[in-house]
């Protein structure tokens, strides 16, 4: 995958599955994250393809819980993002998610691609594209996932007390050890994401250590692990970073519309700028033909949970992700979507009630 001069969907927990990732790319994200997923949940899940979606599931083994879903469309732009502490852990966790048949790329898997892209865009059936993907063995058995990478950011306690996160950040011998663990068993990119250091001197230090371990870029938050979100990115403190690395920065933070993206590059040299709140809020921060009202954004976000049978649970967070920033909580719109147990509900809150039965009766064919 190509890190130059790329616009990213940052990882987010409860927020980052499949429809907000498809969603953003919907706008114009070129790289979307997934939510970082804890390699302990990984290494107990088991790797299924849903032949009624379409998608390659990675659910707890036994049952029908989803902890990562993805699909054929976002094969080339899905990062994969991973808590971990060890590096062996760190593998085997990859290595469900990831699976790689051949280094032979295939003309065809291309071709089919396109079918399936176009078919559902065009709202088309795409059983049959489905099923020829999966009887030649061509598609949805080679990468699932573009790239791998680590969280090396979080300040949460509970990643802090299980030595992941930020807390690898003081731990260079371990970061080294995961990211050439990773790097020398998968054949995708593996990339890192952390944090300023108390100093611009220490954060470069780490930031070349890591350049050396060979990832394929490093995401820099611009924020140090006891700031808060309402602290500003220190845009200069990453700009040290970028200038002191050959492979491609990704800035984060505080980029809010459109316009930021452009803006941060020049004051930081970065190549690629990654959003996350500025995303939430409106996702069509990524389309460079200006934000469209976020009404719209929100239904659209709902189409695309109904479509990829999103948890409830995480399509309700999001939402309110979405609300919170506009309106209180506590107002009807806030109300009625924390009363809402199905995606029936939240389809007729919506006005998609034609579209949930659309989907549902194809499902059932
Ligand atoms: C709801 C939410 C969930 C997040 N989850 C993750 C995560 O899973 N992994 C991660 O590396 N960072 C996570 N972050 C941090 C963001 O990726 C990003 O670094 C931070 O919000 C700064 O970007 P911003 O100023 O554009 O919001 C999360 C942030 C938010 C707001």
């Amino acid at each position: 995958m190509e890190y130059r001069n790329k616009l990213v969907l940052a990882p987010m927990v409860r927020v980052g599955t499949l429809p907000f990732r498809m969603l953003a790319a919907h706008y114009g994200a070129d790289i979307t994250y997934g939510e970082e997923i804890i390699d302990h949940k990984i290494i107990k899940c088991e790797r299924r393809v849903n032949d009624v979606l379409g998608t390659t599931d990675i659910l707890e083994k036994g049952t029908d819980n989803v902890v990562f879903r993805t699909c054929p469309e976002e094969r080339n732009r899905v990062v994969f993002q991973m808590g971990t502490s060890d590096a062996m852990r760190a593998l085997k966790a990859a290595e469900i998610v990831y699976v790689f048949h051949s280094k032979s790329s295939c003309a065809m898997k291309h071709f089919l691609y396109s079918l399936l892209q176009f078919g559902r865009d065009e709202g088309r059936d795409v059983s049959d594209i489905l099923w020829i993907m999966d009887t030649t063995d061509v598609c949805l058995k080679c990468k699932d996932v573009a790239a791998v990478d680590i969280n090396m950011g979080c300040p949460k306690s509970f990643s802090i007390s299980g030595g992941m996160g930020a807390a690898l950040l003081s731990k260079p011998e371990l970061i080294h050890d995961i990211l050439t663990t990773l790097r020398r068993n998968l054949d995708v990119p593996v990339t890192c994401k952390i944090r300023l250091l108390k100093s611009p001197q220490d954060t470069v230090e780490l930031a070349r250590r890591i350049e050396k371990t060979g990832v394929s870029a490093l995401a820099v938050h611009g924020r140090k692990v006891p700031d808060r979100p309402r602290d500003p990115a220190k845009w200069n403190e990453i700009a040290d970073v970028a200038a002191a690395l050959s492979i491609p920065v990704i800035a984060n933070g505080d980029v809010f519309e459109y316009e930021d993206f452009q803006r941060i590059r020049d004051e930081t040299g970065a190549s690629s700028v990654m959003v996350a709140r500025g995303a939430i809020w409106n996702a069509s921060i990524f389309s460079s033909e200006g934000k469209i009202p976020w009404e719209d954004v929100k239904r659209e976000y709902v189409r695309k949970s109904i479509l990829w049978d999103n948890d409830i649970r995480s399509t309700k967070h999001t939402l309110k992700e979405m609300i919170a920033h506009y309106y209180s909580l506590g107002l009807p719109e806030g109300l009625a979507v924390i009363k809402s147990e199905t995606s029936a509900d939240l389809a007729k809150l919506y006005g998609l009630e034609e579209y949930y039965e659309y989907v549902s009766e194809s499902r059932r064919k």
